[in-house]
């Protein structure tokens, strides 16, 4: 996948089919999106992603910067899916203020060769975000190029979005989370050092230091899946800062992985959170907190592999 961050000067060569949004978590109305500029690449088509970088809302100071997906987890993702190009286009005031009708044409149409728009009915883009779908296909028959405005996705009857997703987030329930993104929450990350505690009692944790802007379900202990290079284990997560053993705040996430005997510092792992399972707690000392934490690898035994 190529990826194309940091300049507003690019011309992709041939003909593309392109998708603009912030596709932040990539849940399942994304993933319908951008399943309709991949069935493109049959005509020869390039399946291009288009995304600002910070996107408006953060520019302009109307969300918090924390996202559903780093910029890394989403790069890997649209790799995954067989995205042709990614798009990181710089978003500053200057840029920001390109005229709509500009835009499809300086952008979509002489710098991509858009042949092919797949938007949702929100899309919006350009000055004042004024640029929206209606735009789009009233330029189209100018430019050669066919837009399709693609329905959105309803689950228990609320339309999925990334907003939806973060409310489920945040009350920990990991499974609504996995029905509306079509898969576990998700954090990729390298190995870190921790304070070599977990091992002197027989439960190693990898430990995986998120970084501010990744949103992060409540703290405490959930059952998760690990994959390190390319193979999957079953885990079991706890997600905070470990208040018995540490004071100094910093955030956290780790896993002890069942069977699971090697050194894996420095490599890139990611856990899918499947369930929670307790809130995190300040123990009265390591006993008790050691206590708890091989009854909870007990119980998650039988989570990943029956009693
Ligand atoms: C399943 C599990 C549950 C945990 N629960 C807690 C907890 O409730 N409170 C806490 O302070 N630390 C908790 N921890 C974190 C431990 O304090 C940490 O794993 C241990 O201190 C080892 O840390 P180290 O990797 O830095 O050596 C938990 C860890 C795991 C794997
Ligand atoms: N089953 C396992 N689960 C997690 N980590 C393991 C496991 N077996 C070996 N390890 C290794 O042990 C490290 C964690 O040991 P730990 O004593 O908790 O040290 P640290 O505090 O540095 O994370 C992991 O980063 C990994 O390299």
């Amino acid at each position: 996948m190529q990826i194309i961050q940091g300049t507003t000067e690019f011309e992709l060569c041939g003909k593309s089919a392109v998708s603009i949004g912030k596709f932040d978590g990539i849940h399942l109305g994304h993933q319908k999106l951008l399943g309709n500029i991949l069935e493109q690449k049959e005509q020869g088509q390039k399946a291009v992603v288009f995304t600002f970088d910070p996107p408006p809302s953060v520019l302009f100071g109307r969300a918090d910067d924390r996202e559903l997906m780093t910029k890394k987890e989403k790069r890997m993702a649209f790799e995954q899916m067989g995205i042709d190009v990614l798009i990181e286009f710089p978003l500053t005031v200057q840029t920001a203020a390109t005229l709509p009708e500009d835009f499809i044409e300086d952008i979509l149409v002489k710098k991509l060769h858009a042949e092919y728009i797949a938007a949702g009915p929100d899309v919006s883009f350009g000055d004042k975000g004024a640029g929206n779908y209606m735009l789009l296909r009233s330029m189209a028959g100018r430019f050669g190029y066919q837009v399709e405005i693609i329905d959105k996705i309803y689950f228990n009857g609320r339309e999925i979005s990334s907003t939806y997703v973060r409310e489920e987030l945040e009350k920990g329930n990991m499974e609504m989370v996995a029905k509306l993104l079509g898969a576990p929450y998700g954090i990729s990350e390298t190995i870190a050092h921790g304070n070599s505690y977990g091992r002197t009692i027989g439960m190693p944790t990898a430990n995986l230091l998120p970084s501010a802007a990744k949103l992060l379900p409540p703290r405490g202990v959930y059952y998760s899946e690990v994959f390190i290079k390319e193979r999957k284990y079953a885990g079991i997560t706890n997600i905070g800062y470990k208040p018995t053993v540490s004071d100094n705040g910093q955030m956290g996430v780790e896993t002890f992985i069942y069977e699971f005997d090697e050194d894996i510092y420095g490599e890139e792992m990611t856990i899918r959170l499947l369930s929670y399972k307790r809130p995190e707690k300040k123990f009265d000392g390591k006993d008790a907190l050691k206590e708890q934490m091989m009854k909870d690898i007990e119980e998650g035994k039988a989570f990943h592999f029956g009693s």
